[in-house]
């Protein structure tokens, strides 16, 4: 049985879905789960795009042990060197360099001939080998290059000392045939080509990233990239958990193995939907919720009968749990706790200890507390909790009405400890509150994205308002959940100011993007 290696890259390519924004503790709380579920490889995010990805790929690396941190970069030496500078802490620091070798990218993107390309894809290589241990080099949009022209360029990276080639169809456009065909065509005739791991990456525009992936695999891929959940740019990339779970249950058809552990899946995949704000379609292969529910009589029947009949994946081995407890007034700190583990969320003891205060409060106002409920409030006493100077609410009061013009006067505590106090109109309640909270906080906010949900049923029914703001040219998101929509929205507001100081406090490095 063959071993592939796996290569997440929820935290870089997944992170291109448009609209997706993680935070350096959003993308920490994913790497950590990631390590759990066994991936061999993560790309943390390309450090040279910004500083705060560069901080947060820094901090992975820093922090992860058991999987090799990889980061991103154009085949450029100011990107080499800020990639360096955020990996060279990692367990085994590695760089992922890019460059297109399609005649389209070549032609109208790179201004560059395919010699150009093959002196600038040679000269990185060695120039990052100098500092790396371990380098990837990726064609992009492999798919639609030149197949002589690859072999040339592969053969070439190889010895200027690549260790792992990958071939992306980076536009989705491959078929699974085709897409194997050109693995079995690199294979046989790059003469180096045993040297080095090859590796595939598929983007799923017509819906074939899985398909594709499977396919070069069985002609020689040797590395696996893709995303949880298969989030990423555009129709997003292959789902890795639907791909370790085809070659499981298919075990008698491909006898390939990894290491990932798929009880993790569903734990891995919650998360990952939690924090990119991405929901699982409830059809989706693996991780939707309709993937293990049975819905007509004769489906039910055959189940009931013999699970075997129409099920052939069990919950149970991608981590669903049927006997998932019930959280409510009276549950305790056991149950508690094993659902903030079941989360895949790490908490300190003091965390923990504020967080079921909170959530005795929470069942106060409602019968059943829900995941997204524990969620919500684990994200605030992260942030709540941690001694650093931050902003609090001490009052607020909104007055609006169909004959009045809403006007918010808000008062709060300052990182300094000062109490602050302003108030200013909006067209709407919400508007008013953002635009005096904004006048009284120092950093330059501005509002990217407002939801508000509401969580339960009828009078029991909390707000859920998740915003995204720009702090100082950051992107954060805040959480809150209240009873009242307008406190909890001031909440939320205050979350994501408040997580974006405690980044700076918590997680700046003193080294710079160049
Ligand atoms: C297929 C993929 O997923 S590739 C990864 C894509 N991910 C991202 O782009 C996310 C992060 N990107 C960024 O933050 C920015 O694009 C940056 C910081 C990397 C660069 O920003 P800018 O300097 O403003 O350049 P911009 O993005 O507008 O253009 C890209 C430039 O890089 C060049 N480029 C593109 N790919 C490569 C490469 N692999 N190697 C070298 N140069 C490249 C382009 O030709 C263009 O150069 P030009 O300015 O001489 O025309
Ligand atoms: C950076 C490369 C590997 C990429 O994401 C792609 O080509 O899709
Ligand atoms: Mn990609």
């Amino acid at each position: 049985m063959s071993r592939l290696k796996i290569f997440d890259t929820t935290l870089r390519d997944g992170e291109q879905s448009p609209g997706v924004n993680l935070n350096q503790l959003e993308k920490l709380e994913i790497a950590k789960q990631l390590e759990r579920f066994g991936v061999d490889r993560m790309e943390a995010g390309f450090p040279a795009s910004s500083q705060g990805d560069f901080n947060a790929v820094k901090k992975i690396a820093d922090t992860i042990q058991h999987a090799s941190v990889t980061g991103l970069a154009r085949a450029v030496k100011s990107d080499i060197d800020t990639a360096w500078g955020a990996l060279k802490g990692a367990a085994e620091p590695r760089l992922h360099i890019f460059l297109a070798t399609s005649p389209i990218h070549m032609t109208y993107k790179l201004k560059q001939t395919p010699e150009q390309v093959m002196d600038t894809a040679v000269s990185m290589v060695s120039y990052a080998k100098e500092k790396f241990p371990k380098v990837e080099w990726s064609a992009e949009d492999a798919s639609r290059s030149d197949w002589n022209f690859l072999a040339r360029i592969i053969e070439k990276v190889i010895d200027a000392g690549a260790d792992v080639i990958n071939l992306p169809d980076t536009v989705g456009y491959s078929t699974p045939q085709e897409y194997g065909e050109l693995f079995k065509f690199v294979r046989e005739t790059v003469p180096n080509i045993d040297q080095v791991s090859l590796s595939c990456h598929c983007h799923n525009d017509l819906g074939m990233a899985v398909a594709n992936t499977i396919a070069a695999i069985e002609n020689g891929a040797t590395q696996v990239e893709g995303t949880i959940n298969g989030i990423g740019e555009r129709a997003g990339n292959a789902a890795l958990e639907e791909i370790a779970v085809a070659l499981k249950i298919r075990s008698d058809y491909y006898d390939y193995s990894t290491d990932l552990q798929l009880e993790e899946i569903k734990r891995t995949s919650d998360l990952v939907a939690r924090l990119t704000g991405m929901n699982v379609q409830a059809n989706k292969a693996v991780t939707g919720n309709n993937a293990f529910a049975h819905e007509s009589g004769i489906h039910q029947d055959g189940v009931l009968k013999n699970a075997s009949t129409y099920e052939i994946i069990t919950p149970e081995m991608v981590g669903v749990k049927s006997n998932s407890l019930f959280l409510g007034k009276h549950s305790g700190r056991h149950a508690f706790v094993d659902k903030v583990k079941e989360m895949g969320i790490e908490l300190s003891e003091d965390h923990i200890k504020e967080a079921f205060k909170r959530f005795k409060e929470l069942t106060d106002h409602k019968k059943e507390v829900t995941d997204d409920d524990v969620f919500t409030l684990l994200m605030e006493v992260q942030t709540d909790t941690e001694p650093f100077n931050k902003y609090e609410l001490e009052m607020f009061q909104v007055q609006y009405g169909t004959a009045n013009i809403p006007t918010a006067t808000v008062r709060l505590k300052n990182p300094e400890g000062e109490a602050v106090q302003s108030a200013r109109t909006g067209q709407g309640s919400v508007e008013a509150l953002y635009e005096t909270l904004d006048e009284l906080i120092e950093e330059d906010v501005q509002l990217v994205d407002y939801q508000l949900s509401s969580v339960g049923r009828g009078k029991d029914a909390l707000a859920n308002s998740h915003v995204q703001l720009l702090v100082n040219g950051e992107k954060v998101n805040g959480r809150a959940t209240k009873q009242d929509v307008v406190e909890s929205s001031a909440n939320a507001f205050l979350n994501a100011v408040n997580r974006y100081i405690m980044q700076q406090v918590t997680f700046d490095s003193k080294e710079v993007v160049k």
